[in-house]
């Protein structure tokens, strides 16, 4: 089966979040099971220069959003490739989405309109000697491809929107309708309007044959107000069509016994090879070279991952004997309130503002654990690389995190099953005894290390969900 992905990030090429990550790793899965995936993606500065020299040009398209368009076929760190270069559009540098300002761009809906529009081309089939069976789009920024696909003049493929992270729509205001170029019919209810308004992602929910999200858990909770963001009618009116189907990682990439940013690799049965790596991330975090247990954090710094409440607990946390050590970027109070702390608790709280690849790999091979007190997750990755490296995750019940940790309640422990520490609701209160729960498990080394190699053990890989997309692929040509 011949599958186009449609993308606005590439792990390894640009990357802003987990979407990046599944996006790269979920073709070279598929690949496994005889499914052959060609992933669309903008020709932004960075991906220009990873496929500079060995590009090949496939198309033209005279004009796509009043631009002159170009299409490249280029094989990457073992992604088959297709470039939208549209240099007006996609020629800038930083982040994919929004100006050095932290604000998106302006012209948002001409970028990813024409990145949908490309794609419905690619799969009505203009490239010369290619053509997919299936279209599969990741959120908002792709979610126009199956609206484009269901107001042409082509027989439609079927197609798929995957659904990372709901609280990103695409609105726009009704005056972009016009220039989107579809027929008049289109901005209404069963098209592109959404309250007046043009929604991509409300588009793509509307038109995809089947929608998935990232986990079974979230999947419910997208029909309910609580989650849905406003799409949750939507959703819920095509529940028959919605599925659930949890991220894996790249085990490769993410492997403490070759890892090689690590001052020091490991196994299940050798967790004191991870001492250097902590060593390593107490020098770099500027925490006391003490036996007291160390909390990470990798992630954007934003409501969503729940980082007001881990900033209200740091107090209680360095009252109980932890220690803590942030790496993330976003919002400028939630940054301040981290840098803030470490003037509080020097020694005690560590904070580095940046996105660090290579450092959120030391982390998880250093720390003792990983908290991610998310309002929603939709999966949440970081739980994942935290069981693969020993680093127990200390999470909130909700979304996926629900769905892969499994909480160390008593009976739990008992059997030996455990692999983290799950808390409800998602309130600072709660944060706090959970990470309480967390020290006193840490005190009991050998409760603590059962619950280490339990999560080492658990199958965060790929091949059971790549299954799942196989056969969800296949059920669409029945
Ligand atoms: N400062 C930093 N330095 C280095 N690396 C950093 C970093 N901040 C974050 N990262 C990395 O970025 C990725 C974040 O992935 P997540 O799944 O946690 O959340 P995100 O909200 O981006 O993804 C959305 O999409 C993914 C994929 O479906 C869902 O798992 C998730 O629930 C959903 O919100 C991880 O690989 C993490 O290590």
């Amino acid at each position: 089966m011949k599958v186009l992905s449609v993308t606005s990030e590439i792990y390894p090429l640009i990357k802003t979040g987990g979407l990046a990550d599944v996006a790269g790793a979920l073709p070279l899965a598929l690949a496994g099971l005889g499914i052959e995936t060609r992933t669309i993606i903008p020709g932004y500065p960075a991906i220009m220069k990873a496929v500079d020299g060995h590009a090949e040009k496939v198309h033209t398209f005279a004009e796509l959003f009043g631009e002159r368009a170009t299409l490249y076929a280029a094989k990457c760190e073992g992604l088959d490739l297709l470039v939208l270069d549209i240099p007006a559009l996609f020629g800038r540098f930083g982040n994919p989405y929004n100006s050095a300002t932290g604000e998106g761009y302006s012209d948002n809906w001409r970028r990813f309109g024409a990145l949908s529009k490309a794609a419905a081309e690619v799969a009505a089939g203009v490239l010369p000697g290619w053509e997919p069976d299936l279209v599969h789009c990741h959120d908002w920024q792709a979610a126009m491809t199956p609206v484009y696909m269901r107001f042409s003049d082509v027989p439609e493929k079927p197609s798929i929107l995957t659904i990372h992270n709901i609280a990103f729509q695409g609105t726009f205001g009704p005056d972009i309708f016009p220039w989107l170029g579809l027929p008049a019919h289109a901005m209404a209810v069963d098209g592109v309007e959404y309250f007046g308004n043009v929604g991509f992602l409300k588009g793509g929910l509307q038109t995809a044959w089947a929608v998935t999200t990232v986990s079974p858990t979230y999947a419910r909770e997208i029909q309910t107000p609580q989650y849905g963001m406003g799409l949750e009618g939507l959703i819920a009116a095509r529940a028959h069509t919605v599925h659930g189907i949890v991220n894996g990682i790249d085990t490769d990439v993410w492997n403490p016994t070759t890892d090689q940013s690590l001052a020091s690799r490991y196994t299940p049965s050798r967790l004191r090879l991870r001492e250097p790596n902590r060593q390593v991330l107490s020098e770099r975090f500027g925490l006391d070279d003490d036996t007291s247990p160390i909390f990470c954090v990798v992630s954007r710094l934003t409501w969503q991952k729940g980082m007001d409440l881990l900033a209200e607990a740091i107090g209680p946390l360095v009252a109980m004997g932890g220690k803590l050590a942030v790496l993330g970027t976003g919002d400028h109070h939630l940054e301040e309130a981290f840098r803030n702390a470490v003037r509080l608790y020097p020694g005690r709280v560590g904070t580095i503002i940046g996105y660090d690849e290579t450092l959120s790999h030391i982390q998880q091979a250093g720390a003792d654990a990983i908290v991610i007190p998310s309002r929603f997750e939709p999966c949440g990755l970081t739980q994942l690389y935290g069981l693969r490296y020993g680093c127990v995750p200390v999470v909130a019940r909700t979304g996926g995190l629900a769905d892969t940790i499994i909480d160390a309640n008593p009976a739990a422990l008992d059997v030996k099953v455990a692999t983290g520490i799950q808390f409800s609701p998602v309130e600072t209160w709660s944060l706090v005894h959970a990470l309480r729960r967390a020290i006193n498990l840490y005190n009991d080394k050998k409760a603590w290390m059962h619950m280490q190699k339990q999560g080492m053990k658990s199958d965060v890989s790929w091949k059971s969900s790549a299954k799942l997309y196989a056969d969800l692929y296949s059920s669409l040509f029945v």
